[in-house]
Parts: structure tokens; sequence; C-alpha cells
């Protein structure tokens, strides 16, 4: 493709897209099939001259979650019928692929995954190594001990995708040109208008309303300059390509996870690479102005044990010559997730980049999200995993991203356990308990950022995660911690709660607009409810305590903060309303358990009665020598009280809680125990149970939807939900066999038939079995049909009876929350 005069550039556009990979071409390629012909992507070099070019092209379509996997389905799709829509030749052949476990631990997970694929109509099959050799008889497969095959997975040629894609557009009149740099995106009052470019000596200005993000490794410093974060680093990532080998034919393309390798056959010759366990990140000190079709030294030492493990596994290595010794760089997210959607600091500035090495069969699925969710406003369905709402502001700092992407490469193809953490970049963000709790036994774990106690260790036990797909080393711990909640009384450390005030002379108005439920209650009272979108989805989970007439305080998960204050700013119209973030401000100390009242009221004189201090209602109260705000709610099933405290005096109250509760057996808990307290509660959980592609009603929150009141954000879509009936619902599940676990994404069997994947999991150690929450489907049936079914949960190939309950197993009565 031909550079294009800079006098095609138009002086305006509706979407300027940033970046000419093969990210940039899809979202162009996307929202030109969408209809808009005014689109220009801008592209600093050449298309495809930055990391497409060296991609390796593996479409493989097994992965972690429902969405991801649909979304490498669809790239696998649409790469299939590229080459006849476009005359651009993709190289998409579909050789099929192999994942081969070296153990067990791993052909466990791999077998979960291809129960996850099957419930999407995915081709995949657990095969022997008998069955690997007939396939791919140049592996040596002495200590495999298991493998999945997917027959319609395969490899194409990334720069002409690109291409493909790029023509596509163009077809449907998007601009693209060559050699043109964005020098600037503009904005003003918080909303894009355009972006300047210069090409040589010319300089010109784009009109915009919509500007998207897709440069690669560029991104995080092109949305500094914007104030967006864009947590990204680059890593070096290599492969070798040998000589023609006599012989070789078309063959699967091969993953061999255990060595931290994939291979490849492409016209004779194999390609090697992989996904080391520690990286090396690169570009610490920016990268180079005129970088274009660029590779980095290589560095045979770092590959050497890569290489070693490769000639044992196939031998023919041993002797084929090496054609090329590639390295080159590639951008990786702290979670290795790739980020999608709309800037929360900037309205019109959207992105697709981060792809963590799997960019190609990502960027189909994520081109089309994403221009699906530019066009209507709305993400098409569940992203949350790949949101760039999930990002903390923190996360841009350059030493954080170099030292967390030096783990994050090799956890591509690292062991998923369950609960493994990061044990890079830590740390950062920690309660003004931290070290009270790390000196009790505290083993923790991060989320966005935050040091959290996940369990207590016992004395003069290891104070370190021993992962497995089966009973981990804290599953006697979280059951100590489990049964105290539930028959004593437990303390949690919640600080990482998300804490927003929302204060102003309408911001009753503005919370009911945007709140399902009812905000206009008496100042004291707490009230439970879901933020809803046009379609009666939940983009937010919240308790809301109104302060006074004009301030109410709202409690979100810590991992949603940031997604939340984007959705109160965005629906901030002409009221006069300021939402600020008072995370940092207050300790949140968490008293849970039939005994909690007990010992609050020990630690203070106020009254904790039903009558002074019922069930959803807060008040100030004095503890030790200092004050808390006591808010009477729970999130495990139990009497208990959240002490929200100033965070000065927070240690202070942790002193005062721990010396009153030797009395009464207090027990110091982790998350672990509060996730398995919720789960038996069924208690939902947003980003698992609950999404922005849940209805609330299916969700089973009705309860927390209040139609009657004036309109509000979803109300439509609730009361057209009502209409039709619902199409699937929300239930717990409960394993009879009391051996295995549950964690999340097993497959859900209804009469013989897999359904959709369990939303969240753990051990229920007041139940005696392992319990889950997850949809199943129910358009036109009744409660008693739904009930009437036999049901069985899949774990890695293995089917296990399941009960099933519409209402919460443990306390259906909520009776004990309101003793
Ligand atoms: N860029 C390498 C992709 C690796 C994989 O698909 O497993």
């Amino acid at each position: 493709m031909s550079a294009l005069h800079p006098k095609t550039i138009p002086a305006k556009a509706r979407a300027v897209i940033i970046g000419g990979g093969v990210s940039g071409c899809s979202v162009a390629y996307h929202l030109a099939k969408l209809g808009w012909t005014d689109i220009v992507l801008l592209e600093r070099k050449q298309l495809t001259s930055g990391t497409t070019w060296h991609a390796a092209g593996l479409i493989g379509q097994l992965r972690g979650s429902q969405n991801m996997t649909r979304l490498a389905k669809y790239s696998a799709d649409l790469y299939v019928k590229l080459e006849a829509e476009t005359d651009v030749g993709t190289g998409m052949r579909q050789v099929g692929s192999i994942t081969v476990a070296l153990t067990e631990e791993r052909k466990h997970e791999i077998y979960r995954q291809a129960s996850l694929a099957r419930a999407f109509d995915i081709d995949v099959r657990e095969i022997s190594p008998h069955e690997i050799k007939q396939m791919y008889p140049h592996l040596n497969v002495s200590d495999v001990v298991g493998a999945v095959h997917l027959p319609l997975d395969g490899q194409c040629d990334p720069a002409n995708i690109a291409m493909a894609l790029a023509k596509g557009a163009r077809q449907r009149d998007a601009t693209i040109v060559e050699n043109v740099k964005v020098t600037k995106v503009h904005a003003r009052a918080g909303r894009v208008t355009g972006v300047s470019w210069t090409q040589g000596d010319e300089q010109g200005f784009i009109e915009a309303d919509v500007v998207v993000n897709c440069a690669g490794m560029w991104a995080r410093e092109l949305g500094r300059q914007n104030g967006v974060t864009i947590p990204l680093h680059a890593c070096e990532h290599f492969y070798l390509v040998t000589e023609p080998i006599p012989g070789l034919t078309r063959l699967p393309v091969l993953r061999v996870p255990d060595e931290c390798a994939y291979y490849k056959e492409d016209a004779g010759k194999m390609m090697l690479g992989a996904f080391e366990p520690v990286a090396k990140p690169w570009g610490m000190e920016g990268i180079r102005e005129d970088f274009c079709f660029d590779q980095l030294p290589e560095d045979m030492d770092h590959f050497e044990p890569i290489l070693e493990m490769g000639v044992n596994r196939m031998p023919m290595l041993a002797t084929a010559g090496i054609h090329t010794f590639f390295n080159g760089p590639e951008s990786f997210t702290p979670d290795d997730r790739y980020y999608l959607g709309e800037a929360p600091e900037l309205s019109g500035y959207w992105m697709a980049t981060g792809y963590n090495s799997i960019g190609i069969v990502s960027s189909g699925g994520a081109g089309m999200a994403l221009a699906q969710w530019i066009n209507d406003g709305e993400a098409p369905f569940d992203l949350w995993e790949v949101d760039i709402r999930r990002a903390q502001p923190f996360q841009k700092n350059r030493r954080y991203l170099k030292e967390r992407v030096s783990e994050t490469l090799g956890l591509l193809y690292a062991d998923h356990f369950p609960y493994r953490q990061m044990a890079t970049s830590r740390n950062i963000r920690r309660s003004p308990l931290h070290e009270h709790l790390k000196a009790r036994g505290a083993v923790f774990g991060e989320v966005a950022g935050w040091e959290r106690a996940n369990w207590f260790a016992r004395p003069g036990q290891e104070r370190e995660y021993r992962y497995s797909w089966k009973r981990q080393n804290w599953f006697d711990n979280q059951r100590d911690e489990h049964l105290a909640v539930r028959n004593g009384v437990g303390l949690f450390d919640m600080t990482s709660f998300g804490k927003i005030r929302v204060e102003g002379r309408d911001a009753c108005a503005f919370l009911q607009k945007l709140c399902a439920n009812d905000m206009d209650v008496a100042p004291g009272k707490i009230v439970y409810t879901q933020m809803l979108n046009q379609r009666g989805g939940i983009e937010s989970d919240l308790t809301v305590s109104r302060l006074s007439e004009t301030a109410y305080f709202l409690v979100v998960p810590g991992a949603t903060l940031q997604r939340d204050l984007a959705w109160l700013r965005k629906h901030l119209a002409d009221e006069f309303v300021v939402v600020t973030d008072v995370t940092a401000a207050e300790a949140v100390l968490c008293l849970m358990g039939p005994d909690s009242r007990t010992l609050i009221q020990k630690l203070s004189p106020n009254d904790f009665s039903n009558e002074t201090n019922p069930f959803g209602t807060f008040q100030e109260i004095e503890i030790g020598m200092g004050l808390a705000r006591a808010h009477r709610v729970t999130y495990v099933g139990e009497l208990g009280w959240e002490l929200y405290i100033s965070t000065d005096q927070a240690a202070h109250a942790f002193e005062a809680i721990e010396e009153a509760g030797a009395d009464v057996s207090l027990k110091l808990c982790g998350l672990h125990t509060l996730d398995s307290c919720r789960i038996e509660k069924a208690f939902r959980h947003f980003g698992h149970d609950i999404t922005d592609e849940d209805n609330v009603l299916e969700a089973g929150l009705g309860f927390a939807v209040k139609t009657a009141k004036d309109d509000f954000l979803g109300r439509d879509a609730v009361l057209r939900k009502k209409e039709s009936g619902l199409d699937r619902r929300l239930v717990q599940f409960r394993l009879k066999d009391t051996q295995p676990l549950l964690f999340h994404n097993e497959a859900i069997v209804r009469d013989g038939k897999i359904v959709g994947p369990i939303t969240s999991g753990n051990y229920g150690h007041h139940l005696g079995g392992a319990v889950g929450l997850g949809y199943v489907p129910c358009k036109g049936e009744s409660e008693a049909d739904v009930l009437s079914s036999s049901y069985e949960i899949e774990i890695a190939g293995q089917r296990f009876a399941a009960e099933v309950s519409l209402k919460p197993m443990y306390d259906p009565k909520a009776e004990r929350v309101r003793m």
C-alpha cells in the first residue's frame, strides 16, 4: 500500500485512528463496516511497521474466559473470510493446534479450558500422546501427560491480515495515510476535539469527536500527553526460524507451555518462539523516532534454555540450521490483558492496544467490539476483563511497569492457577493496618495495586501460597475463618473498598437519575443499588449511605473505582454536584458474625440494637478514644458492621477491637473467606456474576429496582424485560460430592447439555461442598421447570452432580443479617 499525499488528509473526520498496525486497521475496518465513512487512520511510518510485521500469527481460540474465547473465535472466523472479501492473500491456514501438558496440573488447566470452549461451539478434543504422534510425528511425547486439539485453529500472515483489513476499510471509504505522525490530541472541556499531524515539513489539524489510540508500544506516552493512563511497557520477544527442513510438511501449531514454547511450521521451516519466565523489558528511555520494521539485537544466552528444551522436544531441530534469530519489541500490560474502551479521563478518547503478544488473534474481535462500543456508546457485551477503566492511575509509573512486565510476559504460558499472585511490583497501595495484619500472619494478595490479607497463617505455618487446582495450602485456614464468621465473629480489613462522595444541591436528583433503587431516603440510611445502562445491564453495584440532605457516600469494589467514577462523571449534566474519590481518607474494618454485636457493644458506648441501628442504617460511634461510622450492612450474610475510620485513627481502632475481641474469640479473616461466605449467601460480585451484559432482573436483583420512582437510566429496559420475561436467570449450585472445587468458568450442564459457565465459585465450608453461581436459560419456563432439571458441573472434562437453588442456600430468609 503506497503512501497517500497529505493533501488527501481531510480537515474533519468522524473518527481518527492513530496507528496502522493490525489493531488500528481492524478498528477502521469495523467502523467502516458500521457505515462510518469519514474515518481517517494515520500511521507514523508504514502500515504494520511497529509490531504487527514480526508477529508469529498464531490463531488460537482457547482462552481463559467466555468473552475472550468469543472474541478469538470471531477473529478466526473473520480471517478465514477476509481473503475472499478483499483479494489480499492473508496466509490464513486452519492447520489446527495442539497444546500439550507435561504435568497433571497443566493437563487439568487445558482440560478446563476445553470444557469452557465447548460451551461456545468451539471444536476441541482431548487427545492422547498416541494421537499427538499421529498428527505430529516429530514430537517427543515421552513425558506428555495430555493434550488438546483444536482443528479449526490456525496461523496466518500477520502483515497481510492487517493489509486486508486496511483494504476492507478503504473499500468502504476510510482514509488511510502513511508517514503521518500525530503530534497532539486536542481536547476542550473534557472532550477530544481533534488531532494535529505532521508529515515532513507539512502540518495540519483534523477536527474529530472520536480519536482511537491504537499506537501499540507508543500508546502509553501518547496517552500521557492528555493525562490518559495506558499502563503498558515493551518487552523483547524472541523466536527463531530454521532453514527449510527436508520433508517437513503442514503441521498444526504446537504449544508446549510447560517449556514456555510455541512452534509453527511455515513453508517447510520451523519457528520456535518463547515466553520465558523472566523477560527483558525494552524501551525504558523511549522509542527511537525512526523506529520502523526494526529489530533488536539477538541474545543467545537468554534464549539458550528454551532452545535446549526445544531440541529435546523436537529432535530434528538439533540438525536444522537457523535461518533467523529474531528479537522484536511487543507491548505487555501489568495483568496480561489488553485495553479496550474509552479513557475515563477524557471523553472521545478511545483505545485498542496493549496486546501482550496475542495481537493478531485478538485484534479481529477487539476491533469489532470497540467499533460497536464507539458506535452505540455502550459495550456490546461484557468487556470488563479488557476495559481500560480497570487501570489505576499509579500504573503509568515506568518503574512499576518495567518490573511487572518482566513477569507478565512469562505468565502467558505459566500455569494459570486459581488465586495466583504476581511476584513483582507489589506493596504499592497499603492499608494503614498492613503492618498489624502482617505481624498477625496475613498472606497478601493484590487487587488494583492494593495489598489485601487473603488469609491468615497459623503461627509457624509457611506464609506463602502453594498453588494447585486442588485444595491449596490455605484451605484449612479458610475453613477456620469461615466458620468463625458463621458461628462467632471475624474481622476483615476492607480498606481497599472504593469510596466516593457525591455532594451538592442536586446530589439526590443526580443519584435518582443513575441508580435503580430509591435514593431519596432519610439521612442515616444505606441503600444497596445498581447503576444500569440503557439495556438494563449492570454498570455498577454499590451501597450508598445518605450522609445529609446534600451528601452521599458510595462504596464500590476497589477494582471498579475508576469505572464507577467515570460512569458518574460521564452522566453529570447540568446538576450542581461534585464527585470526589475519598478512598484513601478512610480505612474499613468489618466485624461480621453472630457475636459482632456483643463485641462492638464492648468497644463503644453507642447503642447497636435493632431499634437504634437496624440493618441498612449507619451512625457515628465512639470507638476506643476515636470515632468511626458504623454501617450496618454485610457482604458475608451475617449480623455485622462495616466501620469507616479516618485513616489516622485506624490503627488505634484496630488495637481497641483486638483487645476487646479476645473475650469473644475474634478471628482475623481474609478475602478468601469473604468470598466463600458471600457465595454461600449467593451475594453477587461485579465482574463475575453481574456485568454490563447482565440484566438486573435476570441477575435476581429486581428487589433493588424501584420502577415506580421517576425515570432512571435503564428503567425502560427493566420494564421491557418484565413484559417479555426472563431469558436466563442466576442460580446457585452446590456440588453433591464434597471433594471437587469450583473457582469460576467451569461448565454448567443442564440435562446433559452445556448451557454456560459458573460465574464465581468457592468452597462453602458451612454448606459442606463447593458452591457457585451461574446463569441458566429459562425462556418461557417456570421456576419449577428450572429447578426440576438435572444439573452437573463439568470440571476439566469430568461431570459432578449439583444441587440448584433460586434462593440463597445459606439463610434463605435473611434472618441472620437482621438478628
Ligand atoms: N505471539 C505469539 C502468540 C503465542 C500464542 O498464540 O500462543
